[in-house]
C-alpha cells in the first residue's frame, strides 16, 4: 500500500494584513519536530501576504501557497497573478478551483485544468478543488459531479507530488455542517479510484484532502477516514491555535 505523507492547509482566503504576520509566526513556532516528522503543514495567505510571510519565517517547515493564479506567466490580464510570480513570492503551491473561485469566477473545469497547467509550468504543486452543492447531493448526484470534476479539472500526466486534490462539498464550507464520515469515505474512495484509472501508481501517490468546516474538534475523526490524506482549512486556519490544533490529530 503505497504511504502519503499527510497535507494540512489552511486558506485564508481574502483574510489578513500585515498585521497578521505575527499570527503566522506563530504558526510556524508551534510546527515542533513532532509534527515536522508526521505531516506537511502549508498556509496559503492572499497574495498581498506572500512574500511578508516568506520573508518572515526563511527556511520554515510550513510552506506557502497560492489561491489561484493565471493560466500565462505573464501580460495584459490586469489584475491577475500568475504562478511564476506566486513562486517568485516564495508560494511552492497554489489552489485551484476552489467552489468560490468557480461560482464568484464563472471558472470551468476547462479552466481550473489550464491553471493546474500553469502551476506544473511554474514548479508549482496545484492543489485542485471539487466539490458538489447541496442540491446535487440532495438529488443524489453527488459521485458524479465530482467525477466529472475530477476528469475535466485534473491535467493528463498529473503525479503524485505535483498534484494534490482537495473534496469540499460546498454546502459544508463555513457553515459547521461536515458529512457523515461514511459519507466522505465514500468519496475519497470513488475519486482514489478515478485517478488510479486515470494516473496508474500516480494516481494512488496523489493526497486526497478534505476540506468544508474542519475543526480541532472534529479533525481526529475526519483525518482518520480511509483515503484521507489531510485537510484544507478555512476558517480555523486563521488562528495558529485551532490551526495547529487541526494538525495535531495527527500525534
Ligand atoms: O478552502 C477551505 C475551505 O473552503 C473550507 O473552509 P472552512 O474550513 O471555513 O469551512
Amino acid at each position: 500500500m503505497t504511504k502519503r505523507r499527510p497535507l494540512v492547509a489552511g486558506n485564508w482566503k481574502m483574510n489578513g494584513l500585515k498585521a497578521s504576520v505575527p499570527e503566522f509566526g506563530r504558526i510556524v513556532d508551534g510546527c515542533d519536530a513532532s509534527l515536522v516528522a508526521k505531516l506537511d503543514l502549508m498556509v496559503c495567505p492572499p497574495a498581498t501576504l506572500l512574500a511578508a510571510l516568506a520573508a518572515a519565517a526563511p527556511g520554515s517547515p510550513v510552506s506557502l501557497g497560492g489561491q489561484d493564479c493565471h493560466t500565462d506567466a505573464s501580460g495584459a490580464h490586469t489584475g491577475d497573478i500568475s504562478a511564476e510570480m506566486l513562486a517568485d513570492a516564495g508560494a511552492s503551491a497554489v489552489i485551484v478551483g476552489h467552489s468560490e473561485r468557480r461560482a464568484d469566477h464563472g471558472e470551468s473545469d476547462a479552466e481550473v485544468r489550464a491553471k493546474a497547467e500553469a502551476a506544473r509550468r511554474a514548479g508549482l504543486v496545484a492543489i485542485i478543488c471539487v466539490g458538489e452543492s447541496r442540491e446535487e447531493r440532495e438529488a443524489g448526484k453527488a459521485l458524479d459531479i465530482v467525477r466529472s470534476q475530477l476528469a475535466g479539472s485534473v491535467p493528463e500526466g498529473a503525479t503524485g507530488e505535483g498534484v494534490v486534490i482537495a473534496y469540499e462539498p460546498i454546502w459544508a464550507i463555513g457553515t459547521g455542517l461536515t458529512p457523515t464520515t461514511t459519507d466522505i469515505a465514500q468519496m475519497h474512495g470513488a475519486m482514489r479510484e478515478v485517478l488510479t484509472a486515470r494516473f496508474g501508481k500516480e494516481g494512488e501517490r496523489m493526497r486526497l484532502l478534505y476540506g468544508g468546516s474542519v475543526k480541532p474538534e472534529n479533525a481526529r475523526e475526519i483525518l482518520a477516514v480511509p483515503d484521507v490524506d489531510g485537510a484544507l482549512v478555512g476558517g480555523a486556519s486563521l488562528k495558529a491555535e485551532s490551526f495547529l490544533g487541526i494538525a495535531r490529530a495527527y500525534l
